[in-house]
């Protein structure tokens, strides 16, 4: 299920504004990978050209190529519906259907695709996605109450349990634990270690004891000042990045000297 993500000479625009410039990278299956970087530099734009959620945004493209298993993610005849379920993503703040209820939610992305389950494999599916979320004990009594009755920490696992109802290869997280006090935080640590197991996972994070506690490969990206598009300095072992990075703007940013 999970697979390998190679990046090549990608540049990312927004209209003419060329927000990320020249990123070649290797994501490996199984496996987390951090990006890091002081704000601006373009995690969260290189993370969204990664199951071509960029393009949503009107005017903004990408150059050069991404493969998922050495396939064009950007080929011709590529569904950007059918990337996006099989690279999922979480965001930032969780996001339920605040009308659904928690069963409706893990489903919702199935409903959306228009595949057709029967109601005692749906029921198998919530409940797997749930299970594998780490949530299902604190909600199988309440599966059709609301989603947005869980807490923040509950919330972003039911998001999670969402994202891994699709079956999706690889998970992209933005900041997954920005809104969440330390002990969700730490839910969600745990459970990434869990969930690397089956899936290719990348992070975003601005938490850098986060980036050395859940990932084993780090990228930081860097930007040159403001206009200037945002690149990737340096990749390697997380132990690497964080005891003897190469670069010394990558010693500096983890250091605390900036960003
Ligand atoms: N929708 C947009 N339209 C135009 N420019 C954008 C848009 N979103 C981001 N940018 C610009 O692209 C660049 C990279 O932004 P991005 O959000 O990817 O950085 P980031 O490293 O994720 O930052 P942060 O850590 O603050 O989230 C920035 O200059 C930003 O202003």
């Amino acid at each position: 299920m999970s697979k390998r993500i190679e990046a090549k000479n990608v540049d990312i625009y927004y209209s003419k504004f060329k927000a990320v410039e020249d990123v070649n990278m290797v994501i490996e299956p199984r496996a987390v990978t951090a990006f890091i970087g002081p704000s601006g530099c373009g995690k969260t734009t290189f993370l969204r050209t990664l199951n071509r959620m960029h393009e949503v945004i009107p005017g903004a493209y990408v150059d050069g190529r991404i493969d998922l298993d050495g396939e064009d993610l950007y080929g011709p005849g590529v569904d950007p519906v059918n990337v996006r379920r099989k690279v999922g993503m979480v965001f930032q703040r969780p996001n339920p259907f605040p009308t659904m209820s928690i069963k409706e939610n893990v489903l919702a992305g199935l409903r959306l695709n228009n595949k057709s389950a029967g109601t005692s494999e749906q029921d198998e599916i919530a409940e797997k996605a749930l299970r594998g979320a780490n949530l299902w004990e604190e909600v199988k009594n309440r599966l059709d109450l609301p989603g947005s009755g869980l807490s923040g920490g509950q919330q972003q696992r039911l998001c999670i349990a969402r994202a891994i109802a699709m079956s999706p290869e690889v998970l992209l997280m933005d900041e997954p634990c920005s809104a969440l006090d330390p002990i969700s935080t730490l839910a969600i640590e745990d459970l990434i270690q869990e969930l690397k197991a089956t899936y290719t996972i990348v992070i975003v994070t601005h938490n850098m004891q986060q980036a050395a506690r859940v990932s084993d490969t780090t990228a930081f990206f860097n930007i040159a000042g403001t206009g200037q598009p945002g690149k990737l300095i340096e990749m390697d072992s997380t132990e690497k990045i964080f005891s003897t990075p190469t670069v010394k703007a990558t010693e500096d940013y983890i250091t605390g000297r900036f960003g």
